[in-house]
């Protein structure tokens, strides 16, 4: 029945993907029970793109829309998957898919199983003490075999004692350590948790036992389920294909989460070790291929490897620059994009000022001699540096000039959102005895914090009751919470009608305004995000509708299987009160990673207020410089010498005390490919010749406008002749 509704949602239809040989072995290889496709491959070769092209043709094969889910690591990447995606199959059938940050996924998973942890998203309210004390309920049981070895008494108390550097010390150095670590339940577990990225890792941890105690009582006979009651939601268990987007940078405990989820079943994994930016964050790009490949090496396994090494970004400029910038002189990449040659352009700043005068006036400059071929969304600016992106978002705003720009980010700050709480309201509606949602919702009541909460909670245990039943029945809190509110909760559960978005929708918001929540959202914007998600939430709810099984309601139907990515943070933290579609971006390196733009600026480094953090390491510098596809500004900063990127040597005194060595590429870490990839004569320097200079870049526009509307990238190629004469000419005065 599911099958029917997902394929007439979908429309089928015939989509002729163009593809290389690489990219057609990835798109079209079986999807089989305990397999791995690992697909390699480099900056631009199309790596997202082909994956979800794999999407499409598995479709086609008769796979469905829900037992495929996709991994990324930022909300941004996860956008770009959803955009690429809706770009192939259309937006319904693409919304079938599960497109998830892992951390989204193991937070719904870790959700659904403790009744206590919805509370804690609001940690920075919340008691140390109650926050362990949750923590201690969340781990799972079977743990505490693992906390018998000596180990364990020196660790626990080793954990008390760490600082948020050492924790992340551990996390870079000793992966194994770490998680034992994230498994204690003692007070330690607070100082880790402090930190958020700690409070993260814990959660998938924990989302990873989870699956683990699952699987294994699955296998158990009968007898040990019990012991196990854990709820993996049919979002997951129908899964058959696991596709994991940027593989290269997630950490051992993320992959734990992965190949747990995985296990018998297909998983794709595609990466590029040379873009792996998040070793300070624990990315074990080296030994998640070692420790994933001799698993599929086993019998009853099945490998296959894929190298994608055609780029469909760059031309070659931009290739040998960005090599040169990683210090390598092997490359995976075999073809580039063939058009005609524009010289990287490298200007000097003595200031900031004038580093973001030039910025600003060649954005502009270049727009306006284009005649209108360019425009902001062709332009990105990118820096390392927040603050730096911040400062010359203020400059530009207070330009007060037409041209938009716009920062984004790739952050994985999902966690602390409030709307997350919309999912509590409509399990309310679902079920008033819902406790994590009652839980959730009365700590937004005036005069009931986190601590009373907690109360309320224990005490409903102590009487064996619900919280609903609990607080109904109870004198206790009477006069804090008003009694006419669970008669007006009963009313709107019982009016709504569960197969009707409108409904579910209105209803969701007249309870909403029950806890009082439109009035803690505060700011302008704050409304205007909640409006949006409401929005958002509807028109899921009716591309739902016409999808979801007829057997079951559709609010059901929608709180067993619904993404959380509906509340997707980047989109809440990028609303603009003035949103506008033609903007110039402004993102760290960082958040930028897997994206494109015609033309890039990667700002240089003036500000030396904090050399100590400062290596700008050659894999960053990599994955800025491979985001452009015609033109790159590669701007260095007259007093950054030492540091600048052509003559910069690494020197392993003034690293951090951890040691990555990022030198080391693909080829280094897997030897096999080293036989197959080009040497790229790079012993040489980059061409660079002087730049073409601040105004005189007539020249350059014309090159640029011709590549473009090689590639198709201008939309109207007749009238393009006009500007492109134009050029000619100018070019000729100049
Ligand atoms: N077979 C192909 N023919 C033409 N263009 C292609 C082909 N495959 C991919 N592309 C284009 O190449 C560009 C880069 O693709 P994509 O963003 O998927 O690369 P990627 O490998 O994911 O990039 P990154 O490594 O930076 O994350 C896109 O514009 C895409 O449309």
């Amino acid at each position: 029945m599911a099958e029917e509704n997902d394929r007439e949602a979908g429309e089928f239809k015939e989509v002729e993907i163009r593809c290389t040989d690489a990219q057609r072995e990835v798109i079209t290889a079986e999807s089989m029970p305990n397999s791995l496709i690992n697909v390699i491959s480099g900056p631009g070769t199309g790596k997202t793109t082909t994956l979800c092209n794999r999407i499409a043709y598995l479709l086609g094969t008769g796979v469905r829309p829900s037992e495929i889910i996709v991994f990324s690591l930022t909300n941004q990447s996860v956008n770009d998957v959803k955009n690429t995606l809706a770009g192939i199959l259309g937006d319904t059938l693409a919304a079938g898919v599960q497109i998830t940050t892992i951390h989204s996924c193991a937070n719904k998973l870790v959700s659904l199983n403790s009744a206590y942890w919805q509370v804690t998203r609001d940690k920075s309210s919340l008691d140390p003490k109650i926050l362990d004390s949750l923590l201690r309920s969340l781990t799972v049981p079977d743990l505490r075999k693992e906390r018998n070895g000596s180990l364990v008494g020196k660790d626990n108390s080793l954990a008390a004692k760490l600082s948020s550097q050492e924790i992340r010390k551990i996390k870079m150095t000793n992966p194994t350590l770490y998680k034992k670590l994230l498994g204690y339940e003692n007070p330690g577990i607070s100082t880790l948790v402090k930190s958020d990225n700690v409070l993260y890792d814990k959660i998938v941890y924990e989302a990873t036992k989870m699956l683990h105690r699952n699987h294994t009582s699955m296998q158990a006979s009968t007898t040990d389920v019990a012991s196990t009651n854990v709820n993996i939601p049919a979002s997951i268990t129908n899964v058959k294909e696991v596709i994991v987007d940027e593989f290269q940078d997630i950490s051992s405990v993320l992959l734990d989460f992965i190949l747990e989820i995985s296990r018998g079943r297909q998983l794709t994994v595609a990466g590029d070790i040379d873009q792996s930016l998040y070793t300070f964050n624990g990315a074990t790009p080296d030994e998640n291929i070692k420790a994933i490949l001799p698993i599929y090496k086993q019998d009853g396994y099945n490998l296959k490897e894929i190298i994608l090494d055609e780029t469909f970004r760059f031309s070659k400029s931009i290739h040998k620059l960005s090599l040169n910038l990683l210090g390598t002189e092997y490359s995976l990449i075999k073809n580039t994009v063939e058009e005609e040659p524009i010289n990287i352009i490298r200007e000097e700043f003595f200031s900031t000022a004038d580093e973001f005068e030039f910025v600003y006036k060649e954005i502009n400059d270049l727009i306006d001699a284009s005649k209108g071929f360019l425009s902001p969304k062709n332009f990105a600016v990118l820096s390392n540096k927040n603050f730096i992106l911040d400062r010359f978002k203020e400059y530009s705003d207070n330009k007060n000039s037409n041209l938009k720009v716009k920062r984004i980010f790739g952050s994985q700050k999902w966690l602390d959102t409030k709307a997350s709480s919309i999912v509590s309201f409509l399990q309310l509606l679902d079920n008033p005895h819902s406790d994590p949602s009652m839980l959730v919702a009365i700590s937004f009541l005036d005069g009931i914090g986190p601590k009373m909460t907690m109360q309320i909670k224990k005490e409903a245990e102590d009487h064996g009751n619900s919280i609903y039943d609990y607080l109904i029945s109870s004198e206790k809190y009477a006069k804090k919470i008003d009694r006419n509110l669970f008669s007006r909760l009963e009313k709107l559960t019982g009016d709504v009608d569960r197969t009707d978005p409108s409904s579910i929708v209105v209803c969701l918001i007249e309870i909403g305004n029950l806890f009082n929540f439109p009035k803690l959202l505060g700011t302008e914007v704050a409304h205007a995000q909640y409006n949006k998600i409401l929005k958002e939430l509807f028109e899921n709810l009716k591309v739902l509708k016409v999808i979801h099984p007829s057997d079951v309601d559709l609010l059901s139907y929608f709180l067993s299987n619904y993404q959380e990515e509906f509340l997707k943070e980047s989109d809440l933290e990028t609303l603009d009160t003035d949103s506008v579609d033609d903007f110039v971006t402004v993102s760290t390196i960082h958040g930028a990673k897997g994206l494109q733009w015609d033309i890039v600026f990667v700002l240089s480094n003036l500000d030396f207020s904090n050399l100590a953090s400062f290596p700008l390491n050659s894999r960053t510098n990599y994955v800025a410089a491979t985001r452009a596809r015609q033109l790159l500004y590669l701007n260095k900063a007259v007093t950054e010498k030492m540091l600048y990127v052509d003559t910069y040597k690494r020197d392993e005194a003034d690293q951090s005390t951890v040691k990555v060595n990022y030198r080391k590429t693909m080829v280094d870490y897997i030897p096999e490919l080293k036989l197959k990839a080009l040497p790229n004569n790079l012993k040489e320097l980059p061409e660079y010749e002087m730049p073409i200079g601040r105004t005189k870049n007539m020249e350059l526009l014309g090159r640029l406008l011709g590549n473009m509307a090689k590639r198709n990238v201008l939309p109207v190629p007749s009238s393009m002749m006009g500007v492109m004469t134009h050029l000619k000419k100018s070019c000729r005065k100049l």
